[in-house]
């Protein structure tokens, strides 16, 4: 069933009043993975809460209850789960997404404060964390429905959402409330399908699907000696330094290649066959469009197949920081008594964080013995997911692709995402029911990187087609 034409319309006339409410949304610092900011991600909860309401959902916001973060116990934001329409005669879809955001600071490099969403005074395009990752995609779901509260106009489907606080810190308590839901007479219960705008196409000018996700497995690696920091001119070349082993440490994690230099860990996966490589070769994407959106000629490889397979169906561990290291400007001579190195590996099936984690434990703790050294060390395997797949012939598919070719004129690239979503492969597993990822951003939006944008046709455009994958869902 198209979409009906003054749907159209009625997002362009209302795309100003939906920036705006994108500014209100990325105005709230709702960082998940920082302590101070945990009440940020509860007022967000609630903001979303009052949105919804206002445009006709029934919505419950639900306890998930505490964990532990940089040894302080903190309420876990609630999540925020909405309901509307109860046809039997319709499709019931699910609605996932994330109301938290990665942290962003002035200092990082942003040449706008990331809470203030600017527009950009040429391009258009709306700058400020959380614009693409995943407040706009959140908020194009709210002004479909704030097409049909206003024009009284009845849905093509009956919907349920399920909108969380703790996405870009594990998800932490969502897997329960899912199974829970999940359940006979639950809020989740009678879905047919599953439906995450929460991803990027892969380059700035084609829509995509997303059928794949990697999973990911996050470690710390804790190195002390010292009961505090020493003065270098008094101890340096007296002590074991724990800076000096974590940093051997954690050069022996990876190559310069890419190569994962944990025993076990590249060799899970399987060698791509000349058929799947062809899947890669297809999609409209180039080195060009790399090094456009990281801004450098950098790329591992100068064949894009590579590349591609790199990012889609490789894993890969990437260094993240190390806490506790002077990291200010001037030339400060400190030994640092206690250093905590972050790493993370993004996962592929058959690998799960359950199945790796013992590798990396035991590989980090052999390469240390070797050290010799009388530091003490310590490795955590932090939070985790596990990679996803799914059916892209399926009709949830299909129902997403006529929506693309009526809203941007052309075919979807059929893509498989680098990155996580934990909560995926949970409503797969759980309700049992196909998943669809269906992208808002474009490859270079810089999602938790500085400078976070979201084009201003991306966020239009993008609500059509949310929109009209509903209408195409109810064919
Ligand atoms: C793809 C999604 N928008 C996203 O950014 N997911 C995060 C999830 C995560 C896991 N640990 C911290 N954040 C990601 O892939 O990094
Ligand atoms: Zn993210
Ligand atoms: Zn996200």
């Amino acid at each position: 069933m198209p979409a009906p034409s003054d749907f159209l319309q009625f997002v362009d006339q209302n795309a100003d009043a939906f920036i705006q409410r994108l500014a209100e949304a990325v105005a709230i610092p709702s960082i998940s993975c920082e302590v101070p900011r945990r009440p940020d991600v509860v007022k967000m909860a609630h903001w979303l809460d009052g949105q919804l309401k206002a445009l006709g959902v029934e919505t419950q916001l639900r306890d998930l209850g505490t964990h532990v973060m940089d040894g302080v116990e903190l309420g876990i934001p609630p999540a925020v789960l909405g309901r509307i329409g109860n046809d039997p005669k319709k499709k019931t879809v699910l609605l996932y997404g994330h109301f938290d955001v990665q942290p962003a600071s002035k200092s990082d490099g942003w040449n706008t404060d990331p809470f203030t969403l600017t527009i950009h005074p040429t391009n258009g395009q709306l700058i400020g964390r959380g614009s693409s990752d995943d407040k706009g995609p959140v908020l194009g779901w709210l002004n479909v429905l704030q097409y049909h509260h206003q024009n009284k106009k009845e849905l093509p489907v009956n919907l349920r959402m399920c909108f969380e606080g703790m996405e870009e810190t594990g998800s932490e308590g969502l897997d329960d409330l899912v199974v829970k839901e999940g359940a006979k007479g639950g809020w989740f219960d009678g879905v047919d399908c599953v439906c995450i705008s929460d991803n990027y196409w892969l380059n700035t000018r084609t829509p995509a699907l997303t059928y794949g996700l990697r999973g990911i497995a996050y470690y710390k690696v804790n190195v002390s000696g010292p009961t505090r920091d020493l003065h270098s001119g008094v101890f340096g070349r007296m002590v074991h330094e724990p800076m000096t082993d974590l940093i051997q440490i954690m050069s022996k994690l990876v190559d310069t290649t890419g190569q994962i230099l944990v025993p076990g860990v590249d060799d899970m996966v399987s060698v791509a066959s000349e058929e799947e490589k062809s899947l890669y070769e297809q999609l409209d994407y180039s080195i060009a469009d790399v090094e456009e959106s990281v801004g450098a000629p950098i790329t591992l490889s100068d064949d894009k197949t590579t590349v591609l397979m790199g990012r889609m169906r490789s894993p890969s561990l990437s260094l993240h920081g190390i806490e506790g290291a002077f990291y200010g400007s001037g030339g400060k001579t400190v030994i640092p008594a206690n250093v905590t190195g972050k790493f993370s590996i993004r996962l592929v099936p058959p690998q799960t964080p359950e199945n790796v984690n013992p590798l990396v434990v035991s590989y980090i703790e052999s390469e240390f013995a070797k050290l010799k050294t009388k530091n003490k060390l310590s490795v955590e395997a932090m939070h985790g997911g596990r990679p996803w797949i799914a059916d892209h012939k399926h009709w949830n598919f299909e129902a997403a692709k006529r929506a693309t070719e009526a809203v941007y004129g052309r075919s979807p690239d059929l893509t498989r995402e680098g990155g996580s979503i934990p909560v995926t492969l949970t409503f797969a597993e759980t309700l049992g029911v196909n998943v669809l990822l269906l992208p808002m951003g474009r490859g270079d939006d810089g999602a938790h990187s500085t400078n976070e944008k979201l084009d201003r046709s991306n966020f239009i455009e993008g609500t059509k087609l949310l929109g009209t994958y509903l209408y195409e869902l109810a064919q």
